[in-house]
């Protein structure tokens, strides 16, 4: 068997997309900061009921388990940042008023999600915690169509959703946790033919407003239109419309080229979202880029109610679609032991030139740098020349 073999669907990044992805991940980062994000860390491991606080069992299901050696408890591996990020502004931060976090870094998924064929990710997001009206929503949505943007993508059609409009259609209804998420996923596959025998159990009234949601996708105005005539007047339903009205009508602003829709069955997601929920997605692929919404009730489940929103995606499958990064320019310089040589590629590294000192047999020529200019000696000192 060969030992370098990497289990399915986990793979190597290599020198080229490697430098994109950290390029990128510097960018983002640096544009998180300049809107007066905090970064934080979380760690790669946790003890599982940590790990799942507050979250579906999907992310259950896509979270690997093993062992801790020391206290004899189940560890998992994160599948997810956000919930951990949501813990830390309740337990760690403890803080009063807003509070703007974001993070990258690696999360594995037990079994490959559909349309992909990786199961690790570089996940990169910003959440905002201590924010219940829309201004924080919209900060969310703009910082995920710029993090787009940094990495030369404008194309983007973002889709919107709400959680309450489940909740209003069930709600007064005794329905299981399993059964809630059994909905998620039937209206998520728009399903109908299942969705319709599980409805059976409901009042005529909330199986056949299950059933339209299922239709309700489109433009905006005209699935906000559709919705407020044919969906039953609920206290939440009226509230999740007008949040999506808002929110829409300020994201309109945003670029020609963002297309904007509604879709009331797209609840994708862990099972964590509770109000308004967005994905954003982009021709080359079938599956949103990135996923983002509200979550009040998972700082609830760590003991402190926050309300909180944000997005994440996946830092890899961006630089995939960012455009080729340009080789960059560097000089090659002789390896030999001579001070004013080292004095002056020193110097150059500090200007920001790339030096590449020639070892013995290296041909320096790798797929990333471009390698134009030579140092040469020109009497006592070294000069840089074209080659
Ligand atoms: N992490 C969530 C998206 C999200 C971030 N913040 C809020 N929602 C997901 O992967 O579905």
């Amino acid at each position: 068997m060969n030992r370098w073999l990497l289990p399915e669907d986990i793979a190597d990044v290599l020198p080229s997309e490697a430098r994109k992805v950290e390029a990128l991940r510097r960018s983002i980062l640096d544009l998180y900061q300049s809107y007066g994000y905090e970064l934080v860390a979380p760690p790669i491991l946790e003890f599982l009921d940590s790990l799942l606080t507050g979250t579906g069992s999907d992310l259950n299901l896509q979270t690997f388990k093993l062992v801790d050696q020391l206290s004899g408890r189940t560890l998992g591996l994160r599948a997810d940042m956000t919930p951990q990020v949501a813990r830390i502004d309740a337990h760690l931060l403890n803080r009063e008023g807003v509070t703007r976090l974001c993070y990258a870094g690696s999360i594995a998924h037990a079994r490959t999600p559909v349309g992909s064929a990786a199961r690790e990710e570089l996940q990169i997001g910003a959440e905002i915690y201590g924010c219940a009206s829309w201004e924080a929503d919209f900060e969310a949505i703009t910082l995920l169509l710029s993090t787009l943007n940094v990495a030369g993508i404008h194309k983007v059609y973002l889709d919107f959703s709400h959680a309450g409009v489940l909740e209003g259609i069930l709600d007064g209804q005794n329905i299981s946790k399993e059964d809630i998420e059994l909905i998620y996923g039937l209206l998520q596959s728009k399903d109908r033919t299942r969705l319709a025998s599980w409805a059976q159990c409901l009042p005529p009234e909330s199986a056949q407003a299950l059933m339209t949601l299922t239709e309700l996708n489109g433009s905006c105005t005209e699935v906000l239109a559709q919705a407020q005539k044919i969906l039953p007047k609920h206290s939440l339903i009226d509230e999740a419309l007008s949040q999506l009205d808002c929110l829409a009508t300020a994201a309109a602003g945003f670029s020609k080229e963002l297309e904007l829709s509604i879709d009331l069955a797209d609840l994708r997601g862990y099972q964590y979202h509770s109000g308004v929920m967005f994905a954003a997605y982009v021709d080359q692929l079938p599956q949103p880029i990135a996923r983002g919404g509200r979550y009040d009730h998972v700082g609830q489940a760590f003991g402190r109610a926050r309300p909180a929103t944000g997005f994440s995606l996946d830092l890899l499958s961006l630089a995939h679609l960012a455009p080729q990064w340009v080789r960059r320019p560097a000089i090659v310089a002789p390896w030999i032991n001579d001070v004013t040589l080292t004095r002056k590629i020193t110097e150059l590294r500090h200007t920001g030139e790339v030096v590449i000192q020639a070892m013995p047999d290296d041909a320096v020529e790798t797929a990333e740098y471009l390698c134009n200019r030579e140092l040469v000696k020109k009497g006592d000192s070294w000069e840089v020349k074209q080659k």
